[in-house]
């Protein structure tokens, strides 16, 4: 019972009060609320609120870094796809970037709502390990508390929009940004590569110089960049002709969009 007190607390903290919300209708309100059993008010497993799955998968090699593959629904992809387009996002035809400091606009904000919900809900709900608490080491932790806890979580955007062939140089990105980064992936599927940042070689344990590790984006995954994965790693996407396999197929490339949330180093 305390911790289903702790939990309704935390869902507050994270969704708001949905019954002093002038915005109570809103689709993740209601489903928030849906967590408590109004009846007894027992507070249920929910089926996952944002995809058909919750869960969140940490690519092994790599500490630091994790996969929800099933974050946004089909719908939920078309809606964003649509308010980018909307605002603009979308209207240059070639590989173009766009980035956003500050405020965030409204959709950038229900992502982070998201990331920060579903990030509690499965430490919450996972029976085989708590993804969550300091009891657990550190490297196999879904997200520190410390960051999942910041104010604001995130308050810069870039939005990539990569045509057939398009990708991203390998590198590990600027310092200016803090630790805890996320990349939500639209549209086509693609090939993520992972090498060692060289000059912290000495500080990736068991790791050879040449490993690169792929990592399968789909359409409505986010990915997790903390730790290790954001500093010692690289990361790259090489769309050019035979870069792009996965299980020795090779990926049909369409349009790919991807979405990066980061918060910036506070200036002193
Ligand atoms: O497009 C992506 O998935 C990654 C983008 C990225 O790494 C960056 O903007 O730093
Ligand atoms: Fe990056």
């Amino acid at each position: 019972m305390e911790e289903e007190e702790e939990l309704k607390a935390i869902l507050r903290e994270a969704f708001g009060d949905s019954s002093s919300d002038s915005d109570g209708e809103s689709s993740h309100h209601r489903q928030v609320q849906g967590l408590v059993n109004d009846s007894t008010d027992e507070v249920v497993k929910p089926h996952p609120i944002f995809g058909e799955t919750d869960i969140w998968e940490p690519i092994t090699e790599i500490k630091g870094l994790w996969i929800c593959r099933d974050f946004l629904s089909t719908d939920q992809q078309a809606s964003l796809v649509s308010a980018l387009e909307k605002e603009g996002y979308l209207a240059e035809a070639s590989h173009n970037q766009a980035m956003r400091f500050g405020d965030l606009p409204s959709w950038a904000l229900e992502l982070s709502y998201y990331i920060r919900g579903n990030i509690l809900l499965s430490g919450y709900f996972s029976e085989s390990m708590d993804l969550m608490t300091s009891g657990n080491s550190k490297e196999t932790r879904l997200f520190p508390p410390e960051l999942l806890w910041r104010e604001p979580l995130f308050n810069q955007l870039i939005v990539n929009i990569y045509q057939p062939g398009e990708g991203i140089c390998a590198h590990v990105d600027l310092m200016r940004f803090e630790d805890g980064i996320a990349i939500i992936s639209l549209e086509s599927s693609c090939v993520m590569h992972f090498s060692p940042a060289d000059a912290e070689i000495s500080h990736v344990e068991d790791v050879k110089k040449e490993a690169k590790i792929p990592v399968l984006l789909t359409p409505g995954s986010v990915v997790l960049m903390w730790g290790e994965a954001r500093y010692l790693w690289k990361h790259e996407i090489n769309r050019k002709p035979g870069f792009q396999k996965w299980e020795g197929q090779e990926i049909n490339q369409k349009r790919r969009i991807s979405v990066t949330l980061r918060r910036l180093c506070q200036t002193k």
